[in-house]
C-alpha cells in the first residue's frame, strides 16, 4: 500500500472509530421500545461479518514489545488504549500532552456511556482517567513502569457533558519509587484528586531489554 493510500486508510479507520464511539453513545440512549431494534441487530451483525477476516489474532495484539510477533501486528499499541486510544471506541476523545517537566495533561468531555450516578462520571472511570494521565507523567521518568498504588479522593461530583481538565505531575522520586499526584478540574475547580506510586518491574521482561 502506498503512503497516500495508507493515509487515506488511516483517516477511514479514525472515522470508523468515531462512528463506533457515536454508536456506543446511541446504544446507551436507545429507547428500549424502539422498533428499529431487529434491524439494528442485523446491521451490526453484518458489520461484524465484514470485519471477521480482517482482525489480527489476539496473540499478536497482547502486550507492547512482549507481543507474539508470529502473526501480523500493525498499528500502535497506544492507539488501542482504553483511555486515550484513538482507534479504541471505548476511549473518549482525549489528546494527551506529555511534557519534559514530568507532567502530563489532557481535556475531555464525557457522555452517557461513562455515567455512574445520574449526571456524574462513574467513579471507576474517574480513577481510570487519573491512573492513565498519572501513568504517563510517571512514564517520563522510566519506560517500564506500572501502577503499584492509587488513592483517589472524590471531592465533588465529576460532571458529564462538561469539559474536564486532567493533569498529573511527578511529586517525588525515591529510589525505584515514582510518586505522582493528579487532579481533575471542572469549570476551574478541583473535583477529584489522586496520589499514586509507580514502579518498574524488578526485572525487565525477557525480550524487552532494548
Ligand atoms: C503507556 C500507557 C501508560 C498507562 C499506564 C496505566 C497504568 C496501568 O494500567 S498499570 C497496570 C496496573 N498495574 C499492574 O498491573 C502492576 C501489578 N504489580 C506489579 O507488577 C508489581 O507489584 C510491581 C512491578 C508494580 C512492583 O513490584 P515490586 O517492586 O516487587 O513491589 P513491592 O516490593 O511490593 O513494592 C515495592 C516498594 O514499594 C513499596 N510500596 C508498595 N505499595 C506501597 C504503598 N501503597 N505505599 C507506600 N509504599 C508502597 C513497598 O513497601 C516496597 O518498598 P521497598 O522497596 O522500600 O521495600
Amino acid at each position: 500500500m502506498s503512503h497516500a493510500d495508507q493515509s487515506v486508510n488511516r483517516q477511514s479507520l479514525l472515522a470508523a472509530a468515531d462512528h463506533a464511539r457515536a454508536l456506543l453513545d446511541a446504544m446507551v440512549r436507545l429507547d428500549e421500545d424502539t422498533p428499529v431494534a431487529p434491524e439494528l441487530a442485523q446491521r451490526l451483525e453484518s458489520v461484524l461479518e465484514l470485519l471477521a477476516d480482517h482482525v489480527q489474532p489476539v496473540e499478536a495484539m497482547v502486550g507492547g514489545r512482549t507481543a507474539d510477533r508470529s502473526g501480523p501486528r500493525k498499528g500502535s499499541y497506544r492507539d488501542r488504549s482504553p483511555i486515550s486510544g484513538v482507534l479504541n471506541p471505548i476511549a473518549p476523545p482525549v489528546t494527551l500532552r506529555v511534557m519534559d517537566d514530568h507532567t502530563a495533561n489532557t481535556t475531555t468531555t464525557l457522555g452517557l456511556a461513562y455515567q455512574g450516578p445520574p449526571g456524574r462520571v462513574h467513579g471507576g472511570f474517574v480513577a481510570s482517567l487519573l491512573d492513565h494521565i498519572m501513568g504517563y507523567a510517571a512514564g517520563t521518568v522510566g519506560t517500564w513502569i506500572f501502577t503499584r498504588s492509587l488513592t483517589v479522593d472524590y471531592d465533588h461530583a465529576v460532571p458529564l457533558f462538561e469539559e474536564l481538565a486532567i493533569s498529573a505531575r511527578v511529586d517525588h522520586i525515591d529510589g525505584r519509587k515514582i510518586w505522582v499526584v493528579g487532579e481533575i478540574r471542572a469549570e476551574g475547580s478541583v473535583v477529584a484528586r489522586a496520589r499514586g506510586l509507580w514502579l518498574p518491574p524488578r526485572a525487565v521482561p525477557k525480550g524487552n531489554e532494548g
